[in-house]
């Protein structure tokens, strides 16, 4: 792996690398990961590097064309053993955005379907199929923000946590892209921020890449946001998702349920930003998703510093279940949908 200081996007093929923008090192620096294999795809999603659902995704895809490039399979079968094999372990970097699975069985389903072709023409439309998702990822992004945006009006407040954004997506984010579109209308929303505990995504990424793109953010602790909603700064909250399951319950950053309570207790519309390719109506309830439990130290040692007793014990789920009675609505691609109705999406 080699590293390179460029500009700002977080996930590109070029030439034949991958290139992933290290969000861990964001905002302060801008730093170009180069990856070349499969493994070193895998680590850069477990920490952090590249991280949201949809960008899990995409990386994960070139990460599987990374593995099966200099296949030297005798034939097809023994080609789709080694993807299988490839996609088996890619897929044990996280475990809650399903958008991981979706991709990599997206990329298998392709091979399937290119039926009794060359090898070398395998490997193509490998590398084509995660160019495809990234591709339309951007499209699917903006088509939500569009529906999002028939949801708000000028002038609003409107919260969000974690990072929904560009960082986490091929374009515009999926939380955020409203606030992009917003923006390229004229309009002024005024976002508030959540930071985010443990790892900051929402002051390190959300905080960033708005301003960057001249949007009005203001960063909150997490725990101001129920003041915040209390003044009436707030009049809707867009969060991203890295599960819905098919009862409409979603998984989204820890904080997220918290933030979806108060905003019911202040009666503010709490909306989920989703792409189909997060929707997993092969999981029937919340109570199914698998939560990913991350190290301690991001908990004691805040971004390097110890901030609590050694060996104290820690309980770190990096992602919680907000129950669909808590949701307003579920914006797709595909339009809104209340979230007892999100099986409707994928008609
Ligand atoms: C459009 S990204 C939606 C979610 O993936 C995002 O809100 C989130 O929870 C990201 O968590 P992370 O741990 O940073 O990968």
């Amino acid at each position: 792996m080699t590293i390179s200081q460029e500009t700002f996007a977080p996930v590109k093929w070029e030439g034949d690398a991958l290139l992933l923008l290290d969000q861990t090192r964001l905002p302060v620096e801008t730093i170009f990961l180069t990856l070349n294999t499969p493994e070193e795809v895998w680590a850069a999603i477990r920490h952090l590097q590249v991280r949201g659902a949809p960008a899990i995704g995409m990386a994960a895809a070139y990460g599987l064309y990374l593995g099966v490039r200099g296949s030297q399979a005798a034939d097809v079968q023994a080609f789709r053993e080694e993807l299988n094999t490839q996609a088996d372990y890619l897929a044990t970097a996280r475990p809650t955005a399903v958008n991981l699975f979706w991709a990599l069985d997206r990329v298998k389903a392709r091979v399937q379907r290119e039926g009794e072709q060359p090898v070398e023409a395998l490997k193509a439309a490998v590398l084509d199929e995660a160019l495809t998702i990234q591709r339309e990822d951007a499209e699917v992004c903006r088509t939500i923000g569009e529906n999002l945006l028939t949801l708000l009006h000028d002038g609003m407040g409107v919260l969000t946590h974690c990072n929904p954004g560009a960082l986490a997506t091929a374009a515009y984010g999926t939380a955020t892209a409203p606030f992009y579109l917003a923006k390229e209308r004229g309009w002024n929303l005024k976002v508030y921020a959540d930071e985010t505990r443990p790892v900051l995504q929402g002051a390190r990424l959300t905080a960033y890449e708005l301003q960057q793109a001249g949007i009005d953010v203001t960063l909150i602790c997490d725990n101001m946001a129920a003041m915040v909603m209390g003044q009436g700064k707030v009049q809707a909250v867009i969060v991203g998702t890295d599960r819905v399951a098919a009862n409409g319950d979603v998984a989204n950053k820890i904080g997220t349920y918290g933030v979806a309570v108060l905003a019911k207790a202040h009666g503010i519309p709490f909306y989920v930003a989703s792409p189909l390719s997060s929707i997993d109506l092969e999981t029937p309830t919340g109570a199914d998703i698998p939560i990913e439990e991350r190290p301690a130290e991001e908990i004691t040692h805040g971004l390097g510093k110890q901030v609590a007793p050694d060996g104290i014990k820690v309980y770190n789920p990096a992602f919680d279940v907000t129950p669909a009675a808590y949701i307003t609505a579920i914006v797709t691609e595909t339009g809104i949908f209340k979230p007892e109705e999100i099986r409707n999406s994928k008609k």
